[in-house]
């Protein structure tokens, strides 16, 4: 023993008992609690890279192939085809998103086959340039999981990327369906959960879409003909690993995932539903009460998010506006309050489900035109492409080569339930651009491409369609 060591401890030996004791037991607390901090401490899960899928051009939807088909399909009322015209010149999506394959097949019925081609297109095509760029092979992915709303066949998703790919038979394979929008971000808070528990760091292959084939509706209901204008043909796949040797590969690290369910409440589970028509029409129908119910859903979801993600003097600034309001004999205002989230992120993947949605959470949060025009961006150019939406938004900061090393990145998802999912990312280098990003060659045109925003309820003047304008021309003569 060393002549320091031995005064010390004769220096604790000569104080009293009843110092000595408390002491002894705060040092004793300090080193348990500090051997089992690292004992728990996890293993950072990376962002190795993601994938989304860019459909051929002849697959592009616009106006008039929507108009071409609902006319040939013969289904639709003329009071319809109106409707579906004034949602889809409200909605904020361009004239280039993507419609499934059915839509340009001369057939105007919906089919299992149909939606196997859909799902194989999206699917096959984002895992193979994942893959290829992230120099994966298919045999070293440990977690596979994959995630579609509105199809769910069998053998499962999952089930055909295994097959295609030829994955090693231990992979862990999860398929998870009827999770809405949202399924994107879940499905890396599940992967990086299920990477944890795992002995040996590894790969988890998170692969994303939507297939509309089958829910595209042929009926007159308003709520599920909404569904028809809005949602789009999308896919991505993200390969999420804690292996410490790709960190240097890895575009981002993972912060933090938080999820909040809000289906306890009726109106909030009854926003957004798959239902038959009075007739036995299957659709999805969004209700108009699914706009507010997004709002409520957010605003429980960011209280609990605040804490972790907020640097303290935001959370205080916010504690002291909420008190100053409260004590101004103002509780609504204080209820009404938010802290400012643009001071804890750099850039927002919020989910772009819609217009109104995008509206909604801007107005919420105080975000100005710019931090939700990547939003507005991707509902543009690929639609409400659902659980896929927020890696098209990624892929949009990288396109415009906004993402610098540091910087922190918050994706934001609503999905049917009611569910929020959060997912907090840190960039651990600059990032432009990849040769798949499906903003190659377009990126440039946004913001300038966007609409100028229209008031919400303005009037409208439908226009006559071909088969409207034909009946004047023959009643004239
Ligand atoms: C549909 C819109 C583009 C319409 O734009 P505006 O709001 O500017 O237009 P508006 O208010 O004048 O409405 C135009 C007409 O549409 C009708 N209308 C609007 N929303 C409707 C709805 N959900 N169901 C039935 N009708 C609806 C209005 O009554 C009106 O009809 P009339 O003139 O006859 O009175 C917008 O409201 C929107 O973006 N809504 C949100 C879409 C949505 O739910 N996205 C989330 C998808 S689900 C998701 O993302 C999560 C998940 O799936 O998991």
């Amino acid at each position: 023993m060393s002549s320091s060591m031995a005064a010390a401890v004769s220096s604790l030996r000569a104080l009293p008992l009843h110092t000595l004791v408390p002491l002894v037991a705060s040092a004793l607390a300090f080193v348990v609690t500090v051997f089992r901090r690292l004992l728990r401490r996890q293993r950072p899960v990376y962002l190795l890279n993601y994938s989304c899928h860019l459909p051929d051009a002849d697959r592009q939807c616009n106006l008039e192939v929507c108009e071409y088909f609902g006319l040939r399909s013969k289904r639709y009322t003329d009071e319809t085809a109106d409707f579906m015209r004034l949602i889809f010149r409200k909605s904020g999506l361009g004239q280039e998103t993507f419609a499934p394959p059915f839509i340009f097949s001369g057939k105007f019925e919906k089919t299992l086959a149909f939606a196997i081609q859909e799902a194989e297109e999206g699917l096959f095509t984002v895992v193979s340039q994942l893959l290829a760029k992230s120099d994966v092979s298919p045999r070293d992915v440990s977690v596979l999981i994959v995630a579609c709303s509105m199809f769910s066949p069998q053998p499962s998703l999952a089930s055909m990327i295994v097959r295609r790919f030829k994955m090693r038979d231990d992979v862990k394979v999860y398929s998870f369906a009827g999770m809405g929008c949202s399924a994107g971000t879940v499905g890396i808070d599940m992967a990086a959960r299920l990477l944890r528990v795992q002995r040996r760091p590894g790969y988890a292959l998170v692969v994303v879409t939507e297939n509309t084939s089958l829910n595209w509706y042929f009926g007159n209901n308003k709520h599920m003909l909404v569904t028809n204008c809005i949602f789009r043909v999308g896919s991505a796949a993200a390969l999420v690993t804690d292996v410490p040797a790709r960190r240097a590969d890895a575009k981002y690290e993972l912060m933090r995932t938080l999820r909040t369910h809000h289906g306890a409440d009726d109106a909030a589970y009854n926003a957004a539903v798959q239902m038959e028509d009075e007739d036995g029409g299957v659709g999805v129908a969004l209700t108009k009460d699914l706009v507010r119910v997004a709002g409520a859903g957010l605003r429980s979801h960011i209280a609990t998010l605040a804490p972790y993600v907020l640097p303290v003097s935001e959370l205080l600034r916010y504690v002291y506006r909420v008190a100053w309001a409260y004590s101004g004999g103002n509780p609504k205002a204080a209820a009404a309050l938010v802290p400012d989230f643009q001071r804890a992120f750099e850039h927002m993947c919020i989910h772009s489900g819609g217009k109104a949605v995008i509206d909604t959470v801007a107005k919420l949060l105080g975000f100005a035109p710019a931090v939700v025009e990547p939003a507005r961006a991707t509902l543009h150019r690929f639609g409400n492409t659902s659980s896929s939406l927020v890696f098209y938004e990624l892929a949009y900061f990288e396109a415009k080569r906004r993402v610098r090393a540091g910087d922190r990145l918050w994706m934001l998802a609503f999905g049917t339930g009611f569910k929020a999912c959060s997912v907090v990312w840190r960039a651990l280098r600059d990032s432009g651009p990849d040769a798949d990003n499906p903003w190659n060659g377009c990126a440039h045109r946004y913001p300038a491409a966007l609409p100028v925003p229209t008031p919400r309820r303005q009037n409208y003047q439908p226009q006559p369609t071909e088969q409207q304008q034909q009946q004047e021309e023959q009643k004239k003569h």
